[in-house]
């Protein structure tokens, strides 16, 4: 049988949030923003275990919210790292052995809808690795440091990638090993694995899985979950 991890980073300080209480435990409806993100995947049957990555001075609050919530699935609530890179490569480090294929998830992403989640796993299971997305809507340009535009990518072309990223948890931590090696930082987990020369596949997810970053964020994600999550 072959296991399900999910890592859920949770250790940045969100500071494009402006607010002093780190964005991933902002209220959102009764409880944390964080809470709603892992039970989640505390809720959908396939996933075995969950290791979650937060700030080190919130190891034990989030301790805390494991035994309330009773999210079962935890195994392991550690430190991250600088980047949201190694935070994550320190989540993989931890999963338990034989675990085959991994989740990489974003704490303050509460809202992917668990089909989207598990047709990504699937797409993983055929091909490698795979990642959640939405078609850009907003024509997206090249502009250089002096706010002259440079290019105007053609539309059709873009996606917005989320997470879960999905992948074969051999082929990612070879991946994370590499551009450690290298001292290649990048902005999600896919881009390790591309530079290897893996092709990660895309699957289309929905506007709704937003990731939770500025105040303009706070009013929506309120919405979202008594409007569309039905809460
Ligand atoms: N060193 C880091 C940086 C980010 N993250 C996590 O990665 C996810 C996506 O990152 P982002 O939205 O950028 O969060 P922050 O880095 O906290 O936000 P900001 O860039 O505004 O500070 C978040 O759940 C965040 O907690 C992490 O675990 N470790
Ligand atoms: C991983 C990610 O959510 C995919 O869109 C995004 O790259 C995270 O970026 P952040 O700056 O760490 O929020």
């Amino acid at each position: 049988m072959s296991k399900l991890g999910v890592v859920i980073v949770a250790a940045g300080k969100g500071s494009r949030m402006k607010t002093t209480e780190s964005k991933q435990y902002l209220p959102l409806g009764d409880r944390p923003i964080l809470v709603h993100t892992l039970q989640l995947f505390q809720n959908i049957c396939e996933v075995d275990e969950i290791v979650l990555v937060t700030g080190e001075a919130d190891c034990d609050r989030c301790r805390e919210y494991v035994e309330r919530y009773a999210l079962d699935k935890v195994t392991a609530v550690i430190a991250g790292g600088a980047e949201r890179q190694h935070s994550v490569h320190r989540g993989l480090e931890k999963l338990a052995a034989g675990t085959e294929w991994v989740l990489v998830h974003d704490g303050v992403r509460p809202f992917p809808a668990a089909g989207q989640v598990l047709a990504c796993w699937r797409e993983a299971q055929e091909h490698g690795a795979a990642v959640l997305a939405v078609p850009v809507k907003d024509t997206i340009k090249v502009v250089d440091d002096a706010k002259c535009i440079q290019s105007t990518p053609d539309r059709r072309s873009l996606w917005a990638i989320q997470t879960p990223q999905a992948f074969q948890l051999s082929l990612l931590l070879e991946a994370y090993e590499r551009a450690e090696r290298e001292g290649f930082v990048g902005t999600d987990d896919a881009m390790l694995v591309e530079r290897t020369g893996t092709v990660v596949r895309v699957v289309e997810g929905d506007y709704y899985n937003i990731k939770i970053t500025t105040p303009e964020d706070l009013p929506w994600a309120e919405w979202i979950l008594h409007n569309v999550r039905g809460e």
